[in-house]
């Protein structure tokens, strides 16, 4: 009974479109009506994808427990509990005394022509142990909090830590478009279900990936069930990235690290590779600017200068010597330096101290030249407001500088409700794109990026817990700007800076410090043959 290790390490892994629960209903809808396929025939895909992916995991049969719910994937359950059967597994079924929809009703007929079905009650959960068992009680159908029974049979088995459980499309309670439990509180909570392993459908779904999802999930595979003809491409699709699923090559959209490849094309003179100017705060406070510098430099950058005010120079002296050193004392020295079109991308905010923040936010803002905005220069921001930012603005703010900027935002954020979807981390960040102008990319394990026209990248890594460290977040802003002053757009370099930051952390392992990550990037470069 042991699931096999989890897959980490490539990466080449993970970036898949990601769709809402009703985009998926609706490529669902438009491959039945097609006539080329049946719901009953996508039911039978999908089950035998759960029970495929259990029998490679847990390849001795054992006894399984299959719950079923009301709807569709209750359906999933009866078919899972068919192949099991089939097998050789030993099942308990429990399922609802209800007439589900014509698929489900015909795949519950099926199974009740082989095995029993009890009634889903706790009193029958307890009855007899098992070695496994599979959550098939909601999916994508989940319109409000579970109660009553079905409420402390999840409490149950969010309690009951020895039985392996495998979620069929979610573990029940998750809403799919935001990673949060429909009716808790957005935290962590102890009784929450946590399966071992989740197969979902044709994409991952934001849930998956966000909030609760990736530990409450698992291990997430996704199962191909013939929908790709249905899934039409949409203008700005969201795209997702997670070390813990793995994607079929041809499922891999040109998107993150593929950006890379045009950077490089661009020849071999250090320009041609961009120049990016970091700038640092007074005397004794350069070690963010620094570290986001190093990282500039390491992502490729063909030039990097370091810009504290002059008396902060000295501070700097020593390596990388590869680093340019120029006083910036003040909106003027800043508006003087910009000048200078070959300097390609900024970074301001790394302690910088917010008053310099605000001092310097005008002329870089008035120069139009692609930047990063964080720490300092975010709170900066949330004094003047977020208005009049400009497209080639990535603002990069973790959780509490987003409420500083967007406190409404974040209020709803955090709020809980009784029905679903949850105000979700992609609701927020594309409310703050659209109203600053600028892309916004959220901090987090769960980190998710918007641009101002709507497109949408998620980066989950909760694989790294190591990588909430001190400086980390400078780093990435240096990454950024590097993959800026190289000539990737806004988006672009958010998305693939979120990637190169996680897998340089998950290439040193723990123990890391912000100081190590900047040298892993060559090693993580090449892992990427960029
Ligand atoms: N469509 C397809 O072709 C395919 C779909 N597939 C599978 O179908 C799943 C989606 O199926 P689904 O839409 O039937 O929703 P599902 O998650 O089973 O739950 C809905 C049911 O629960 C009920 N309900 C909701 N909340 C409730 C609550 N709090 N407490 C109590 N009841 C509640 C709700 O009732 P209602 O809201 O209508 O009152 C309804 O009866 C998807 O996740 C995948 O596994 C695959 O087979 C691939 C092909
Ligand atoms: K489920």
């Amino acid at each position: 009974m042991r699931q096999s290790a989890q897959k980490t390490g490539s990466l080449r892994m993970g970036w898949a479109e990601v769709l809402t629960t009703a985009r998926m209903r609706a490529i669902e809808a438009a491959a039945m009506a097609s006539g080329a396929v049946s719901g009953a025939e996508l039911m039978e895909r999908a089950g035998a994808a759960v029970a495929g992916a259990i029998r490679l995991r847990w390849p001795r049969p054992g006894r399984a427990l299959v719950l079923c719910g009301p709807g569709n994937n209750g359906g999933d359950g009866y078919v899972v509990a068919r192949h099991l059967a089939q097998a050789g597994w030993r099942l308990r079924v429990l399922g609802m005394d209800n007439t589900p929809g014509p698929d489900a009703a015909l795949m519950k007929q099926r199974w009740a022509a082989i095995g029993a079905i009890a009634p889903l009650t706790l009193d029958q959960l307890r009855r007899k142990p098992a070695d496994l068992c599979v959550d098939a009680i909601f999916g994508t159908g989940l319109t409000r909090a579970p109660k009553g029974e079905i409420a402390a049979i999840l409490a149950h088995l969010g309690q009951d830590r020895a039985t392996e459980l495998v979620a069929v499309d979610c573990p029940s309670g998750l809403c799919l478009d935001s990673g949060g439990f429909l009716g808790r509180p957005r935290e962590a909570a102890t009784d929450e279900l946590r399966a071992r392993l989740t197969v979902a459908f044709d994409s991952p779904k934001p849930g998956h990936l966000l909030e609760r999802g990736p530990d409450c999930c698992g291990e997430l595979v996704i199962a191909d069930i013939g929908l790709r003809r249905w899934r039409e491409a949409a203008v700005a699709p969201m795209i997702g990235v997670a070390p813990s699923f793995d994607i079929p090559d041809s499922r891999r959209p040109a998107h993150g690290t593929a950006a890379l490849d045009k950077a490089r094309a661009g020849g071999g003179h250090k320009f041609t590779h961009g120049h990016a100017l970091v700038l640092a705060g007074g005397f004794g406070h350069g070690g963010a600017a620094r570290l986001a510098a190093r990282a500039a430099l390491r992502a490729g950058a063909g030039l990097v200068t370091l810009g504290p005010p002059r008396a902060a120079l000295i501070e700097h002296s020593g390596p990388p010597d590869a680093l340019m050193r120029r006083g910036v004392d003040d909106a003027d020295a800043l508006a003087a330096l910009l000048a200078d079109a070959r300097i390609s991308a900024v970074v301001l905010g790394p302690g910088c101290g917010v008053e310099r923040a605000a001092a310097l936010l005008d002329p870089l803002l008035a120069a139009e030249r692609p930047c990063v905005l964080d720490a300092d220069a975010v709170t900066a921001l949330a004094a003047r407001g977020p208005g009049g930012l400009h497209p080639a603005c990535v603002l990069t703010p973790h959780q509490g500088e987003f409420a500083r900027v967007f406190p409404d935002l974040a209020a709803k954020l955090a709020e809980t409700s009784p029905h679903g979807p949850f105000y979700s981390r992609i609701d927020a960040a594309r409310e703050a794109a659209a109203r600053s102008g600028a892309t916004l990319l959220l901090k987090g394990p769960d980190t998710v990026i918007a641009a101002p026209d709507g497109q949408l990248r998620i980066h989950s890594a909760f694989d790294v817990p190591w990588l909430a460290t001190a400086g980390a977040g400078d780093v990435l802003s240096g990454i950024i700007a590097g993959l800026l002053a190289r000539g990737l757009a806004p988006l672009d370099a958010a998305a693939t800076g979120a990637l190169l930051h996680a897998a340089a952390a998950r290439r040193f392992g723990p123990g890391l410090i912000a100081d190590d990550l900047p040298d892993m990037l060559p090693a993580v470069l090449r892992d990427l043959g960029a």
